[in-house]
């Protein structure tokens, strides 16, 4: 990669909004900047910042595999002692996938913080620059280390996983309602951060090209099973119920998860509430008839990163129980919880924790 000898940051750019130009064409706005102007728009640092070129695309556009190249490009840069950290600049879009996937398969007490922005780069007050200057001292920072992956946006920090965009076009476009912000970068690069998490020991890195496929289902009032059985007869090998409440579906859908799980198919119930966790507690075709017929609860994992998880166990070719498991430990709320100050979720009646 050629990286500087003296320590140094590594921003690798990925496009997004924080990359993005209005169209001379059809006026839409997409992704045109290289990573050095990114970089330029955010001004001078007191840190080195070595620039790497990923990918120039809105996040809407990325597969599995583009984010495993992401995760393969943090890899690469650390390989490089005197990397203190990286940025990766992100669209937003599914910037909580591809920091989770990050973030799950992260084995270095070095900082990787996502960042991008909620208004083009040629607007008339961008937020990309404020944004990229606070990762680029958290990344720097001595602080931020043994954290994981963090998101910085609109001067929060933000643990994975749980952490999710919550707002399509305000500047404060991602919140964890359970787990809440760690910390705070202010505009003059003041870092202030709570308590360190205890981690879960890191994923190995899934290999490209498996095309595994794992898709998320709807549930809502009247929902049938037909896009559930479309998404089996398209090869699916994970499905995640994106199901109501505590999460729940109805007696249609638990009798075709029965069938899928019972052919191997991995099964994971997950909610489209905001906050809490998921429980097996209603029955007739809610949460405790889907548990009885195999599916497993996502805990506090929401559907776009339990999906993440599930796609990245699958492709490590582990079994059915491992993968059970590693979804029951990382989505687990308790564990979630535990090294932080956030209030405990009180128990649910009518069913033990998992
Ligand atoms: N604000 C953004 O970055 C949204 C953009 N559409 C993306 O995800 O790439």
């Amino acid at each position: 990669m050629g990286s500087p000898a003296t320590e140094h940051v590594v921003l690798l750019a990925t496009g997004g909004t924080i990359a993005s130009r209005t169209d001379a064409g059809d006026g839409s706005t997409v992704a045109a900047d290289a990573g050095g102007t990114v970089l330029a728009a955010a001004g001078t640092s007191t840190v080195a910042v070595e620039v790497v070129d990923l990918m120039q695309k809105g996040s809407y556009l990325l597969t599995f595999d583009d984010m495993l190249a992401v995760c393969g490009a943090i890899r690469t840069a650390l390989a490089v002692p005197e990397t203190l950290g990286i940025v990766v600049t992100h669209g937003t879009d599914t910037m909580e996938e591809t920091a989770y996937l990050a973030d799950l398969l992260h084995d270095d007490p070095r900082p990787v913080v996502f960042t991008g922005a909620q208004r083009a780069a040629d607007s008339s007050d961008p937020d990309g620059p404020g944004n990229l200057r606070a990762a680029i001292t958290l990344a720097a920072s001595a602080e931020a280390r043994g954290r994981g992956a963090l998101i910085v946006f609109d001067g929060e920090v933000l643990p994975l996983p749980a952490t999710r965009k919550t707002e399509t076009t305000a500047l404060h476009a991602f919140s964890n309602p359970d787990l809440g912000p760690v910390g705070s970068v202010s505009p003059t690069g003041e870092i202030d951060l709570g308590p360190a998490p205890e981690r879960r020991s890191p994923l190995a890195a899934p290999p490209t090209g498996t095309g595994i496929r794992v898709d998320i289902i709807a549930c809502y009032p009247g929902a049938d099973a037909t896009l559930f059985a479309a998404a089996l007869a398209a090869g699916a090998r994970g499905i995640v119920l994106e199901a109501t409440g505590l999460g729940n579906a109805n007696a249609e859908l638990g009798d075709a998860v029965r069938r899928a799980v019972r052919d191997g198919v991995v099964v994971v119930t997950s909610t489209r509430v905001h906050a809490g966790p998921v429980r097996g507690v209603y029955g007739a075709g809610g949460g405790r008839t889907l548990e009885d017929a195999g599916a497993v609860p996502s805990g506090l994992l929401r559907p776009s990163q339990v999906r993440t998880l599930l796609q990245a166990l699958l492709a490590l070719g582990l079994s059915g129980e491992q993968v059970v498991r590693e979804i029951r430990q990382r989505g687990d709320p308790s564990w979630l919880h535990s090294p932080t100050d956030h209030s405990p979720i009180s128990p649910l009646p009518g069913k033990a924790d998992p």
